[in-house]
């Protein structure tokens, strides 16, 4: 049998961590199996169009620190257009690649199992800075982001306090609210608003006034993904993105008007937007994204397709892309609970 070579790509937005992944494939690859590594550019796009670029050792040099992906991403759909499964396998085959591993959320998890189950040689790796993967405890990014979200929440506490205002951290997840529960409860935050938990204004007021009146200057944290319960939706002002999602973001400039008229307290909204994806991934996310990596490759040398990576307790585990699929995983009732106990 000759020399195995694998195709890497990265999907969907970007998140710290995924050039480890990278790293650890190429560098146990390389040292264990004798493998060879190609990447195409920007997620599926580089395997439709045939976008390849060199993916050895000297291309994967120290990039575990840096944040985004040395391979570029998109969400190019791999049926659409010139894609599709004859496509990609005339690409493959010219190229003389033996798998892809895919590197993406739940669409990119969800395409790949569609290639897969049409006889594509496919592995993947989940990634969300969201963690709102099912079958993984923890994603690579989302560490990092919470990290990132408490540095901002403790600044934001310091001038908070200096004015005595009610500070506001409106932070990302999507339709889950892992970031802004793990972020918040870090902080100390007097009230974390999430997806899962629809909730009023009058506790929300409740919270800020009991913080306000001990002299504390209330921080509220919500996830993006928020509503009141009097709202029917999520607050998107900026329309849908290319795939007709809500782009959400700035319920934390709703909230901030109607708790100060309520209130009487000076209160400021902070959006922290794609600062949290950003930059240097946290060493927890290193260590675990390095582990996916080079975890993916076994599955690769066993031809195990449609089969990814996941994240167990500590260990590293195996699972089919569907129970990656179909099911967000949200934050459990009993989780709010206990971060709710510290509130107010
Ligand atoms: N069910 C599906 N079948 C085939 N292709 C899909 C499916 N869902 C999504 N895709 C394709 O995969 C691309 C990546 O998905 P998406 O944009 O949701 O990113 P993701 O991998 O889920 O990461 P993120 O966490 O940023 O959402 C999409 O842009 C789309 O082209
Ligand atoms: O990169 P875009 O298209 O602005 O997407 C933003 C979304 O992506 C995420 O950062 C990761 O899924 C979400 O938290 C956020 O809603
Ligand atoms: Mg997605």
């Amino acid at each position: 049998m000759g020399v195995m070579r694998i195709g890497i790509l990265t999907s969907g937005g970007d998140a710290p961590g995924l050039n480890a992944v990278i790293r650890g494939a190429v560098l146990k690859g390389d040292k264990e199996y004798g493998q060879q590594f190609v990447g195409f550019k920007a997620g599926w796009r580089g395997v439709v169009e045939e976008e390849l670029v060199p993916l050895g050792r000297h291309e994967v040099k120290g990039i575990s620190k840096q944040g985004g992906t040395i391979l570029g991403t998109s969400r190019t759909n791999p049926f659409e257009g010139r894609g599709g499964v004859d496509r990609i396998s005339e690409v493959l085959e010219r190229n003389e690649i033996d798998s892809i591993i895919a590197i993406g959320g739940e669409g990119t998890l969800a395409a790949a199992k569609r290639l897969s189950d049409e006889g594509l040689p496919i592995v993947g790796v989940p990634k969300t800075i969201d963690n709102d993967i099912s079958a993984t405890d923890y994603t690579f990014g989302f560490d990092t982001a919470v990290q990132i979200a408490t540095d901002a929440m403790d600044r934001l506490r310091t001038t908070g306090d200096s004015h005595q205002r009610c500070m506001i951290a409106e932070v990302m997840g999507r339709h889950v609210g892992w970031i802004a529960l793990h972020s918040g409860m870090a902080a100390g935050a007097h009230a974390i608003l999430i997806p899962e938990q629809k909730t009023s204004m009058e506790e929300i007021l409740g919270w800020v006034t009991s913080a306000n009146d001990r002299g504390r200057a209330p921080l509220i944290v919500v996830s993006e993904g928020f509503a009141l319960d009097t709202m029917d939706d999520t607050h998107h002002e900026r329309g849908l993105d290319a795939f007709g999602r809500p782009r959400l973001g700035g319920i934390g400039e709703h909230l901030a008007p109607m708790i100060e008229e309520a209130t009487g307290i000076e209160t400021r909204a902070t959006t922290l937007g794609h600062i949290q994806r950003g930059g240097t991934p946290s060493s927890y996310d290193r260590v675990l994204a390095t582990r996916l990596g080079m975890a993916v490759l076994d599955l690769a040398r066993d031809k195990r397709w449609g089969q990814m990576v996941a994240l167990r307790g500590t260990d590293i585990v195996d699972v089919p892309f569907e129970d990656a699929l179909g099911k967000l995983k949200t934050v459990p009732q009993e989780r709010y609970d206990e971060a709710s106990l510290l509130f107010g």
